[in-house]
């Protein structure tokens, strides 16, 4: 089994006067179907370490490969595809378009891709929607739904390019405990039963205890890794 990700000796620091530190040092590793958790107190780099691995930041040190292949010589573009085609991105706020119909949404990054057609893309968004439970909302805006129902359609849009890597910064922090259980299970069907990876930052102590392994930041490095048997 090969990795998705492997980071080496990371480190982001931020220019200036002093520089401010991030991430330090980090090394890890993320495998196939594996649910990872990375918790710490807040402002210790996990989101920072988010972006670093999700390629909306890159690191000042280090190198990160994707499924073997060295991330830091990609150009803006490359990076922009890689993360389109090959990864999927939930947030604490859904960021769904307010104009556009559930189903609209979900067929956005399809469409960008632009492997489906028009048709195709419907049709998928639809079973993707359908598989989180939301076949009767499809022609609903976001506001006419609710929280819990945003965040599963903002999890149908991240899986709609069939990502192997799920990245995930706070998913249930606007939410209730019966809508996190829901989105806890799902992340773990993604990892479990479909071999994707889902990597979640997290202060809720469900996701954590959810996950297979757990990455604890303090200061921005990694202070621990805890690995479960599933
Ligand atoms: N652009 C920036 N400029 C200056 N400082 C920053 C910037 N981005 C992050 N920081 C600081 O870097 C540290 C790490 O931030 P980060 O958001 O990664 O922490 P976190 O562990 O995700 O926190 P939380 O749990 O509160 O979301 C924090 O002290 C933050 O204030």
């Amino acid at each position: 089994m090969s990795a998705i990700m492997q980071a080496q000796a990371l480190s982001r620091v931020l220019a200036g006067t002093p520089p401010v530190t991030l991430v330090i040092d980090v090394s890890l590793t993320i495998d196939p179907g594996s649910f990872v958790a990375i918790v710490g107190p807040s402002g210790c780099g996990k989101s920072s370490l988010l972006y670093l691995l999700g390629l909306l930041d890159r690191p000042t040190q280090g190198s990160l490969l994707f499924q073997g292949r060295d991330m830091n010589p990609l150009d803006g573009d490359e990076r922009a595809l890689t993360r389109l085609a090959h990864f999927g991105f939930v947030f604490q706020f859904h960021f769904l378009l307010p104009e556009f119909t559930a189903l609209e949404n979900v067929m956005l990054p399809i469409r960008r891709l632009g492997r489906l057609s028009q048709a195709q893309a419907r049709e998928k968004a639809q079973s993707l929607l359908a598989g989180v439970g939301l076949t009767g909302k499809v022609d609903k805006t976001p506001n006419l739904l609710s929280g819990g129902e945003r965040q599963r359609v903002a999890i149908a849009r991240a899986i709609a390019n069939d990502p192997v890597l799920v990245l995930c910064d706070e998913p249930t922090g606007n939410l209730d405990s019966q809508n996190s259980a829901r989105v806890i299970e799902m992340f773990r069907a993604l990892a479990h039963d479909q071999g994707r990876a889902v990597v979640c930052v997290t202060h809720d102590p469900e996701v954590a205890a959810a996950a297979d392994v757990q990455i604890s930041m303090l200061d921005g490095r990694i202070s621990g890794t805890d690995v479960r048997a599933r």
